[in-house]
């Protein structure tokens, strides 16, 4: 496989900046106790804004094997625009990730497709890779429409996203029945609608840019069915909520692609 499995933390709105601090230590002492590689797999941590300066700091000062990024950022570039984060601040603090389009931000915020491919681009321009997230609703899956929902937004996120841009993407796929619900997709849910994102990067630009890209499975990921889904082609890691907020859960789904057995 020519990509390199991720694992990447969303903490969402919990762990302030000092709780962030003594549970990225332990995270790094774990793996590292567990003689994790981070070559056969990318541990990513998506903490609130606040806690960046202090995950940075930690991680560049200590050496640690880990990655951190962010949760959102503006589809602007500077100015008059009251609480958000711009691209470049995020840069600037070192994030090498940032989620855009979160379902959360969809729907608590009213986020379209539109502003997400816009954050997307900023993201990009500042060297950022944005981890795109995507997926149905439980009424588009009951209708049976979901695939076609998710490549109309996977379309939609890379629009104006130069090919050299896109081969660094991230797509994670949240089935948003599945966040939260303790309701996991199944493996062969998560191939489908996994296998026909990359399908869309490869038509819009080439197979060698959808052999690039990553593609995450979300939604109720934890340490005892992390295995199945991971099994599967076209999944690349996973964007894990409630479960990275616990050191040795998480600890244990990044560990997946450390196993032997693969
Ligand atoms: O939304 C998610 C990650 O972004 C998934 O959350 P859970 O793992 O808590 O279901």
């Amino acid at each position: 496989m020519p990509r390199t499995p991720l694992m990447a933390g969303n903490w969402k709105m919990n762990l302030n900046h000092v709780e962030a601090v003594g549970f990225v230590q332990k995270l790094a002492w774990t793996l590292e106790d567990k003689k994790h590689d981070p070559a056969r797999c990318e541990v990513v941590v998506l903490p609130p804004f606040t806690d960046l300066r202090s995950v940075q700091t930690l991680i560049d000062g200590d050496r640690l094997k880990l990655v951190y990024g962010a949760q959102d950022v503006s589809a602007n570039d500077a100015g008059a625009y009251t609480g958000e984060i711009s691209a470049g601040m995020l840069a600037k603090l070192g994030c090498r990730y940032v989620t855009v389009g979160h379902s959360e931000r969809r729907f608590y915020h009213h986020e379209d497709d539109a502003l997400v491919n816009l954050k997307a681009r900023k993201a990009l321009a500042t060297g950022i890779a944005p981890i795109v997230c995507v997926g149905e609703g439980r009424d588009v899956r009951q209708s049976g429409e979901h695939v076609a929902y998710v490549v109309a937004q996977v379309h939609a996120a890379f629009a104006d996203v130069t090919a050299e841009q896109a081969s660094t993407v991230v797509v994670a796929y949240e089935p948003v029945w599945a966040i939260g619900t303790g309701e996991v997709a199944t493996p062969e849910n998560a191939q489908e609608v996994c296998a026909a994102i990359r399908g869309v990067v490869a038509e819009l630009y080439s197979d060698s840019v959808a052999d690039a890209v990553r593609v995450l499975y979300g939604g109720s990921v934890k340490a005892d069915n992390v295995a199945g889904i991971m099994s599967q082609p076209d999944v690349d890691g996973a964007l894990v909520g409630g479960a990275s907020l616990k050191v040795d859960e998480f600890a244990a789904v990044a560990r997946f692609y450390d196993l032997p057995s693969l």
